[in-house]
């Protein structure tokens, strides 16, 4: 068999399906954004069936760009957007509503509710999670309660439930598989992350039928096959893991103390923490970082909501610079005197604060400021929330030393003056890799390692190479001062002060 793998990352903003091949180099992509659509303020949804067009669309460009057909591919990954969820009919293959996207808000009035009635805790014992409208368990129990004879018909086994990657498999092959993996399963509010299974508890408080949702599977595990009309031959479905774990595998950090961080539009930073399921005391999430062969390794994870956006704010927004990656150059030319901080809660904050009431601030403004110094603010701010996040997790872990390199990949480590910020206010070493595919990468791995064409984990983590490592350099009071100036701006942020 051919060592061709594909990948499909379904993200948030667009489409990728990439083939890889024997040496794990691209050999062919294709690439789709489509709609963000906002029926309401803080709601955000896809359209499935856009979202089901633009895999059939990369999937068909990769394997054309790379000359080859699907007979010849051995496996096929899927990594997706997590805690997205879409509803739809069995019968049919149909949504009955749209997808409803992580970073949607609209279930904040009943996380509030639950919260009233003290379930948080159980909700964060058995899941490692918050009551917080990011993941999907709540959004479920929203389109069960609104779309008209939703909860009947689920009770009676006609709809089912399921995160992107589990909407894909059952439309790849054709209605015949309904599962997920347990990174997926792992992110819904629902699934309890020590058992390993779907909780009946939290499923009753939800007021959600156990039917609808999916069988949960290993990452690397026989998720059935591509129906033939699709691409021409079946392929077989081997690999599935959410983006943010499949990256965490795509940069090898397949041991304990090993720390990846995504900077795409937010930033996912997740540890490893072995066979450990810590439970953080500084509210970050505890989550599955992949499970193989029936062995479940954990992660602490911060999440923070904007990173890349706010590059987007300054090009987009405030339009003092014309194209992303403008951004660190016009950083570097701000006046080193003024101490001007961005607090980018445009949609709340995220780990460790997750505030859904505070909004964006910008503080130590004078006459003198100007885009260069916005420009700096924004880039730093994304080092100081990593810094937020590092130190929540050394507080959590004891084994998270002082000696932790942080992994990153993103499109936003492009930027080299980011990163050097970035090793400054960590007072860590910064690793971006030669590949920056990570997300695609280890899905690939996974499906690849699993129909046995591609090498066990230690002979992967062995390919991965340094491209370049950015070492700390500020001062120690320049930094200090830095940091002290960053939790100023947190704490006049939050909206309960
Ligand atoms: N050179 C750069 N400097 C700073 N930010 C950048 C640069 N290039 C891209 N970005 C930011 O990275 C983000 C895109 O990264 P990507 O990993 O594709 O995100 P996503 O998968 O969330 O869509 C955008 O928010 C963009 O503003
Ligand atoms: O699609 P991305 O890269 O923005 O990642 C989204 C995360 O999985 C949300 O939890």
């Amino acid at each position: 068999m051919s060592g061709f793998v594909l990948a499909i990352d379904q993200g948030t903003t667009s489409t990728r399906a990439i083939l890889f091949d024997g040496e794990m180099t691209i050999a062919g992509s294709g690439q789709k954004e489509f709609a963000q659509h906002y029926p309401a303020s803080g709601w955000v949804e896809h359209d499935p069936e856009e979202i089901w067009a633009s895999v059939v669309t990369t999937v068909k460009a990769a394997l054309r760009k790379a000359g080859r057909k699907a007979s010849e591919v051995a496996a096929l990954g899927i990594t997706n957007q997590r805690e997205t969820i879409v509803v739809w009919d069995r019968a049919t293959g149909k949504p009955i509503h749209n997808a409803i996207v992580w970073q949607d808000r609209r279930t904040a009035p009943l996380c509030q509710k639950l919260k009233k009635q003290g379930l948080e805790k159980t909700f964060t014992r058995k899941t490692g999670l918050l009551l917080d409208p990011y993941f999907s368990g709540t959004k479920i129990a929203w389109i069960l309660d609104k779309v008209k004879g939703a909860r009947k018909r689920a009770e009676m086994g006609e709809l089912l439930a399921g995160t992107i990657d589990s909407f894909l498999i059952w439309r790849l092959t054709g209605g015949k598989v309904h599962a997920t993996d347990a990174t997926n399963a792992s992110r819904t509010l629902v699934y309890n992350i020590r058992e390993n299974a779907w909780d009946d508890e939290l499923l009753a408080i939800l007021r959600i039928p156990a039917r609808m949702l999916p069988q949960v599977k290993d990452c690397a595990d026989d998720f059935g096959s591509t129906e033939k009309s699709l691409f021409g031959a079946e392929i077989r479905i081997l690999g599935v893991a959410g983006d943010q774990h499949a990256a965490t595998i795509g940069q090898a950090c397949f041991e304990p103390g090993m720390m990846k961080s995504t900077y795409g539009t937010g930033c996912f930073a997740l540890l490893n923490t072995g066979g450990d399921l810590v439970r953080s005391k500084n509210r970050l999430l505890t989550t599955i970082a992949y499970r193989l062969n029936g062995k479940t390794t954990y992660a602490l994870e911060g999440s923070i909501f904007i990173a890349g956006a706010a590059v987007q704010w300054l090009r987009d927004g405030l339009k003092v610079i014309g194209k992303a990656e403008q951004s660190g150059k016009l950083a570097a030319t701000a006046d080193p005197t003024q101490n001007v901080y961005l607090v980018p809660a445009f949609v709340g904050l995220g780990a460790p604060h997750w505030d859904a009431d505070a909004r964006g601030a910008i503080f130590g403004l004078t006459r003198n400021s100007g885009p260069a110094e916005f420009a700096r603010a924004a880039l730093e701010s994304v080092a100081f929330q990593t810094c937020d996040l590092l130190d929540a997790m050394r507080k959590d872990w004891k084994e998270a030393s002082a000696k932790t390199v942080l992994r990153v990949d993103g499109g936003m480590v492009a930027s080299d003056w980011t990163m050097q910020r970035l090793a400054d206010i960590l007072d860590a070493p910064v690793d971006r890799p030669t590949i920056l595919e990570t997300t695609a990468l280890g899905a690939a791995w996974l499906a690849g390692s699993q129909a046995g064409v591609w090498p066990a984990a230690g002979t992967f983590a062995k390919k991965w190479v340094l491209e370049r490592r950015f070492k700390p350099e500020m001062d120690t009071s320049v930094r200090a001062a830095k940091l002290a100036g960053w939790r100023d701006a947190i704490r006049r942020t939050l909206s309960t002060q």
